[in-house]
């Protein structure tokens, strides 16, 4: 403490048990985390004694929960074969809390050899346990020492005495006493469970003693990192593929490679062999130098990559405090692009080179992939090609239309397409824009690929494009259209008369999307309560009334096919009621053939015609 001009500086006093509850409640996720700081300080003492005395870092760790130590049943111990601390070290290091050994202090860096920065993880040990019992012998060869921390806040460091410490190995002990409350989480069941969650691709061997004394391995081969994987090509592919399935459950489609050597980032992307729920989370399982941080990826995924689970390990990113997430800043973000670009990269070379499960992969993902790249350009230019469209030739990709025609025509809804879909003359197909995102993606092919022009055709504009009736016909199909047409007007649709294949259509019905609106709008109103009636009838009069310029009228119109035979008998047809039933059948034909929903007026009318034509079939008069 010193006396600067009569004022007394003083260093700041911390209150354990508030920094303690700081830790539980706002920066860990919970107590089990203790476990977790456990692995990491034994694990980077490791490291540290493996840097002093030239080991290749494969040390140990020993924990015995609750009930395996025969001496101190209510105890639970974690024992590391790491450097040890002198008491000088554990005076200063263990009870300042933001004091870490594994940090450069000037330029506030982690080392990269070493998990811990932070210097607050051994207290988490407070969220379990009222005291901490630490018992260490140093690489350096200093006397072996206790260091106990109470949770009112108070230390004692003392050196333990030559018949204390015999038979004491290099290394750190640390003893939890657990309260009642929370001897659960440190029970023989817990602690296994817990250990292998965060610590089982440690670089460092970590057992959990059994009651029985024997011995529970906790580590696995990291088979997402290729060091960890058999050598031999076959066997590596398939350990990595049964990994995949254990983590989603399912084969997965597709395995992808990653790695971003600048920040030490590795793992690999499991393709899904399921197209998951709009918006679910981009989970998996994420590493820091081989020990858990946490399940949720969004921070290192872009947000288009729902279609992947990974498994990915990083040595150079940066860990919050909590040690649950990763800091966002320039080396996350860095690493986020290069892992898009990495997947965008695999869809295009897939898409080149492995056409057929690239085809696969589409058939699961193409929701997903469409609602993507309508934000992203590159990832449009890369998959659109490959998209499947319904087409009025059937369905193809659009690369194939492409092939055919560099003038791509679209109709905007699935009504309007249904009803041309069979007279658009199959050399120029009309794509079905109907589909969620469809046209939206259409419309920004020419910005993707070059030479690309788009153009979304109105089906009353396709009536424009069939060939009207030969010369020779017109007084026919004249007179044709205008009887035709008297009979439809209670339907609202007008008729005309064009020459069209294929000649077993008898008559195509068409109705642009305002006209379908319409009619919906007049359908509702009919069958809407009184109240509702009126106020579809209000808009309906003032869509009408509108001043400015006059909008087109939209009609609805029956076109009838003069190629087709039956039709050219039916301009010969002189008996009248046999006429009007004819044109009211052709028409309801038209509309089922278009999957337009009937009307209550189209049902009435397709009840009455089928019924005369019963009767007339049976030969009953009425
Ligand atoms: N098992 C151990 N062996 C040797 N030294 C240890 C051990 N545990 C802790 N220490 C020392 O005590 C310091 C403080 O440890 P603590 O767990 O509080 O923080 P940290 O590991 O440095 O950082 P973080 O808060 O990120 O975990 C460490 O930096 C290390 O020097």
């Amino acid at each position: 403490m010193e006396n600067t001009g009569g004022s007394l500086v003083r260093p700041f006093q911390v209150d354990l048990g508030g920094v303690v509850d700081l830790l539980s409640r706002h920066i860990y996720s919970g107590a089990h985390v203790y476990l977790r700081e456990l692995l990491q300080n034994g694990r980077d003492a490791i490291a540290a004694r493996a840097k002093v005395a030239g080991q290749d870092g494969r040390g140990n760790i020993e924990i015995f929960p609750v009930g395996t130590v025969p001496e101190a049943p209510d105890e639970f111990v974690f024992r590391d074969a790491g450097q040890g601390l002198s008491a000088a070290e554990a005076g200063e290091l263990l009870a300042t809390v933001g004091k870490s050994s594994k940090r450069d202090d000037v330029l506030n860096l982690r080392d990269e050899d070493f998990l811990g920065q932070f210097g607050i993880g051994l207290l988490s040990c407070f969220m379990v346990s009222d005291r901490i019992v630490v018992r260490s012998r140093s690489v350096h060869g200093h006397p072996p020492v206790e260091w106990t921390g109470s949770a009112d806040g108070t230390f004692a460091v003392r050196e333990l005495s030559e018949a204390e410490s015999a038979g004491m190995a290099i290394g750190t002990e640390v003893r939890l006493s657990p309260r009642p409350d929370d001897a659960a989480l440190l029970s023989a069941e817990k602690v296994l469970s817990l250990a292998r969650r965060f610590g089982r691709y440690l670089p460092v061997e970590v057992r959990v003693r059994r009651a029985d004394g024997t011995w529970d391995a906790v580590n696995e081969p990291a088979v997402f990192l290729p060091q960890d994987r058999p050598a031999d090509e076959r066997s590596a592919a398939g350990v990595l593929e049964e990994f995949g399935a254990e983590l989603l459950g399912n084969r997965p489609l597709e395995t992808i490679e990653l790695s971003v050597p600048a920040t030490g980032t590795q793992g690999v992307a499991y393709v899904l062999p399921f197209a998951p729920p709009p918006g679910s989370r981009r989970s998996g399982e994420l590493y820091l130098g081989r020990m858990l941080l946490g399940e949720d990826l969004s921070e290192l995924l872009p947000e288009w990559a729902y279609f992947v689970r990974c498994v990915l390990n990083t040595e150079g990113l940066r860990p919050t405090a909590s040690r649950e997430q990763l800091v966002a800043d320039e080396a996350l973000e860095y690493t986020r692009e290069e892992i898009g670009k990495a997947l965008r990269r695999w869809i295009v070379q897939q898409a080149t080179t492995r056409p057929a499960r690239f085809e696969r992969f589409v058939a699961v993902h193409h929701l997903g992939l469409k609602s993507m790249a309508v934000h992203d350009d590159d990832l449009a230019a890369a998959v659109l090609p490959w998209l499947t469209v319904e087409t009025s030739a059937g369905r193809m990709t659009v690369r194939d239309y492409l092939d055919q025609s560099r003038h791509v025509r679209y109709v905007e809804t699935v009504d309007e397409f249904r009803q041309i879909a069979a007279v658009v003359p199959p050399d120029h197909p009309v794509i079905n824009g109907g589909y969620t995102y469809e046209s939206d993606l259409l419309r920004r092919l020419p910005l993707l690929i070059d030479g690309v022009t788009v153009e979304q055709v109105q089906a009353s504009s396709i009536l424009d494009e069939l060939a009207p009736p030969p010369m020779d016909d017109r007084s026919s199909t004249s007179a044709l259209e205008r009887r035709a047409a008297a009979v439809l007007a209670e339907l609202g649709s007008d008729a005309l008369v064009r020459s069209f294949r294929p000649d077993d259509v008898t008559a195509l019905y068409v109705a642009d999307a305002a006209a379908i609106r319409r009619i919906e709008r007049t359908e509702v109103r009919d069958s809407a309560p009184a109240v509702w009636a009126e106020v579809l009838g209000g808009i309906e009069s003032s869509l009408a009334g509108r001043t400015g310029p006059k909008p087109r009228r939209t009609t609805a119109q029956l076109c009838l096919n003069w190629q087709n035979s039956m039709i050219r008998q039916l301009s010969g047809l002189d008996d009248q009621l046999v006429f009007d039933r004819s044109v009211r059948l052709i028409y309801i034909q038209a509309l089922l053939a278009g999957h337009r929903p009937l009307s209550r007026a189209d049902r009435t009318v397709m009840t009455t015609a089928m019924s005369d034509l019963i009767q007339l079939s049976v030969g009953i008069t009425g």
